[in-house]
């Protein structure tokens, strides 16, 4: 693991995998940080260069005071992999993870050239949903809405106590700064990639857990609809982060897009 200091924040990030390998980036969710994709990522290391970071306010990446803007979250990927050197990757991004794939697609195309945007859409929730949260999470903490994140997060099966993976997911959310989870919100709710993820020309792979409670199967299949040849894929017995509940699917799907969309 490393440390940068890109724009004006420092990032948690990790370089792993083949050296001269084609480069795959990954953005994680919110409240969560880049462990998420340890399973999937394992699956690509011989073949790709992986390029993991904690978006900032999460993971152990500096936690600026909210709120956010999702251009903020943009431009410190890109500023993070000018500062790694990479010229050119496909990105991997999960729900505002995908957000920021889309974003940056737009803003650099130079560097994306194929994207797989995992449980995400074009525009998330509505103003109304996210002043809520971040009206929760700023006088109650995070842990008040812990139960209902999970609700969304997981399917019944998997979130049992005695799982102890479901444990450690709830509290890697739970110890999301709230600068880092409102800020987050706030740059969701302020976001709206309609158009510019309709202009998109690149290889594009939707994929969503069959029982996702945040953005579900209808929404990112509409954001594929918009996408001129972009691929719909649904994961069963996955709720909204298929890379921890269903690794070994989610591993396959974007394994076989990358390879199928040219880049290896
Ligand atoms: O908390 C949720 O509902 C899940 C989520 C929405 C946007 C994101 O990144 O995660």
């Amino acid at each position: 693991m490393a440390f940068a200091r890109v724009n004006d924040v420092v990032l948690h990030h990790d370089v792993r995998g083949k050296a001269d390998g084609p480069v795959v980036v990954f953005s994680n969710s919110l409240g969560t940080d880049f462990r998420i994709w340890d399973e999937v990522v394992a699956s690509l290391t011989d073949r790709y260069r992986v390029v993991l970071y904690d978006k900032r306010g999460h993971g152990l990446s500096e936690a600026t005071p909210a709120p956010y803007r999702m251009d903020d979250h943009v431009n410190d990927l890109a500023a993070l992999l000018d500062h790694l050197g990479v010229d050119a990757a496909a990105v991997v991004g999960l729900s505002v993870g995908g957000m920021i794939a889309q974003g940056l697609a737009s803003r650099r195309p130079d560097l994306v050239r194929v994207l797989v945007l995992c449980d995400t859409a074009h525009k998330i929730g509505t103003a109304e949903m996210w002043n809520a949260r971040i009206d929760a999470v700023t006088a109650n903490g995070i842990a008040s809405m812990g139960d209902a994140i999970m609700e969304r997060w997981f399917t019944p099966a998997y979130r049992v106590p005695e799982n102890a993976d479901f444990v450690g997911y709830t509290a890697m959310l739970t110890r999301t700064t709230v600068d880092g989870y409102a800020g987050t919100c706030a740059a969701l709710r302020d976001a709206d990639y309609t158009e510019t993820t309709r202009a998109l020309t690149i290889p594009v792979l939707c994929i969503v857990g069959d029982q996702d409670g945040s953005t579900p199967p209808d929404l990112v299949r509409s954001t594929a609809a918009l996408i001129k040849g972009a691929r719909f894929e649904l994961v069963r017995d996955a709720g909204h982060i298929p890379c921890v509940e269903q690794p070994v699917e989610t591993s396959r799907l974007i394994g076989s897009f990358l390879s199928e969309a040219g880049w290896h």
